[in-house]
């Protein structure tokens, strides 16, 4: 029995998947063995080419071979095919939707006179929609961001599964039990999604709707019970932030939860989370497939930070852009109004940047921005301290912003975890502050450094009108998912669209900042600030 608590990379299992046959693309049908070594060589192209923006593949695909694209389409639409419970459980049937919004007047309670409405409705997701993962056809991998499969960089299409209702589903609402479970830090929008949840799923008919208290920890406590949820209980939760269920990290093991979740009847579990939390929900998935078990499960992406791959955003990260601003804007009135004033503020971001460089775009007040993806020098005559000294000579007054995984090499390892097995970071904010005070102490002039942390002041707050909306879809697309059979899923928004993903692609790796992207160099040019190396 495997414990939850550990680094994800132990955990993952990246496996083929066989493809649901009224759900596949039909030019890009999944391959007879999509296990072949040419998916991993291309899985770890991939990955490269997310770090280095280009890739140079020459070794690992035949590029003389006028059917490469062709194959590499056809692993690529393998990886993503999207895993349903006929994959396991061939003789599952198929029922006409109950969800329908031409039918909006309660629905029976049992369904023993059949399901509503066989008229034709235009409101459903064919399973062979798909949307584009990548937009840009960059023309050479030396373009600003490029992602290239071969040195070419040619026009490779890469697309991924819709989300949204489908007019099939294999679920009867009555025989539902569904649960929905929040794992891992507080983020904005939790309360957001999971009232969309149970809403959606009234909407569908179903009955018996719970939450499972404290994240995964709920299902192995016996003080825990699982708390019923309504419309009427949900109505207004969105008004707070938290989470109504409470959160958790660590846990009991695969086999317990899934024990628990037979033993309760649950067969819809919904999984909000980040990286950890989607670790956990996929071998959850893969436990009740083993066993053989009738049950979807569906992840929502939730992490603050904005770090799950392939995804536009994940709910949260507006809203903790936003709240930062007030952070920011405290740090230079009070490094403003001082005699040679430094604020410094550290914001969330344990692996990537996205967070402090969107903050720092939007204040235009910050002076140097500071992220996990770029190294930097504190000391020396091209680090950060020489340039706060110029800064105050300058412009008399000087703010920081830092996001709290940056400049962890200057810090001391402690190899500390928490419960889910995270390490725990150094504080480099608090670093900083020091290190400022120190040398403007030693070259003999004045500053006067003030540190904010604003960072359980943000991910406590409710969701702003953009994350409540992604909340609301996230919510929605969960819930239409589990109905249409999908399990060892989770939705996300891809170029503006909304989509299902296998849960493995999302989590193989951290999403960064990459230092050459626009993003990045639009966020030196607002701050000025030079390299720091
Ligand atoms: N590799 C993993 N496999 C299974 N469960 C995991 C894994 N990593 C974390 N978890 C579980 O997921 C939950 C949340 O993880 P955590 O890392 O704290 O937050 P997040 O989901 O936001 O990354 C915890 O209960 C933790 O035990
Ligand atoms: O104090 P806690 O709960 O361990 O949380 C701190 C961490 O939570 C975060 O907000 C991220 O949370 P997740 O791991 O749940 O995504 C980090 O930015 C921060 O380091
Ligand atoms: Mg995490």
């Amino acid at each position: 029995m495997e414990a939850l608590s550990r680094p994800i990379k132990q955990t993952l299992v990246l496996r083929p998947r066989t493809s649901h046959s009224d759900h596949a693309l039909l030019p890009l049908r999944s391959l007879k063995n999509p296990k072949s070594n040419l998916t991993r060589t291309l899985r770890s192209v991939d990955a490269k080419a997310r770090t280095e923006k280009h890739v140079s593949t020459a070794a690992t695909i035949d590029y003389s071979d006028p059917g490469w694209k062709e194959k590499y389409q056809k692993e690529f639409e393998a990886r993503f095919s999207i895993p349903h419970i006929t994959d396991v459980i061939h003789d599952a049937v198929s029922y006409p939707s109950t969800f329908c919004l031409k039918m909006r007047t309660p629905l029976s309670p049992d369904f023993t006179n059949g399901y509503p409405t066989d008229e034709e409705w235009h409101g459903y997701i064919n399973n062979n929609d798909r949307v584009l993962l990548k937009v840009i056809h960059f023309s050479s991998p030396t373009s600003a961001g490029a992602q290239c499969i071969d040195p070419a960089c040619t026009w490779v299409e890469q697309w991924v599964h819709r989300a949204g209702p489908r007019e099939k589903i294999y679920f009867k609402p009555e025989e539902v039990k569904a649960a929905i479970v929040t794992c891992g830090g507080l983020c904005p929008g939790l309360n957001d999604v999971i009232r969309q949840i149970v809403i959606t799923l009234e909407i569908y008919g179903v009955k018996q709707i719970v939450g499972i208290p404290f994240g995964y920890r709920g299902f192995s406590d016996s003080s825990l019970a699982e708390m019923p949820l309504s419309r009427t209980v949900v109505q207004n939760i969105h008004l707070s932030g938290g989470s109504l269920l409470g959160v958790s990290r660590g846990g009991p093991t695969v086999t317990e939860i899934v024990d628990s979740m037979e033993k309760s009847g649950i067969n819809m579990l919904f999984v909000l989370g980040g990286n950890g939390t989607h670790a956990g929900a996929n071998a959850i998935h893969e436990e009740c497939r083993k066993r053989r078990l009738r049950v979807a499960v569906v992840g929502v992406p939730k992490t603050i930070d904005n770090d799950i791959l392939h995804m536009d955003k994940t709910f949260g990260f507006d809203t903790a852009v936003e709240e930062a601003q007030r952070a920011i804007y405290s740090a230079y009135i009070e490094a403003h109004s001082a005699y040679r004033g430094i604020g410094i503020v550290k914001l969330m971001g344990r692996s990537s940047g996205f967070i402090a460089m969107q903050a720092s775009l939007a204040s235009g007040q910050i002076d140097i921005c500071l992220i996990p993806e770029v190294p930097f020098n504190l000391h020396g005559p091209q680090g950060v301290l020489s340039h706060l000294k110029h800064l105050l000579e300058t412009k008399g007054s000087a703010v920081v912003c830092v996001a709290e995984g940056a400049g962890q090499d200057l810090l001391q390892k402690t190899n500390a975890t928490d419960a889910s097995g995270n390490v725990i970071l150094g504080d480099i904010g608090a670093y900083i502050q020091q290190e400022t005070k120190k040398f403007f102490k030693e070259v003999g002039v004045p500053a006067d450094v003030k540190y904010i942390d604003p960072t359980y002041m943000i991910r406590a707050g409710r969701a702003n009108a953009s994350d409540g909306i992604l909340c609301t879809v996230l919510g929605q697309n969960a819930v239409h998912g589990a109905f249409a059979g999908y399990s060892g899923i989770t939705v996300g928004i891809c170029n503006t669209h909304y989509v299902y993903f296998p849960i493995p692609e999302v989590i193989t790796e951290p999403k960064v900042v990459d230092p050459n992207s626009r993003m990045w160099h639009r966020c030196l040019t607002s701050t000025g600030q030079p390299d720091f190396i």
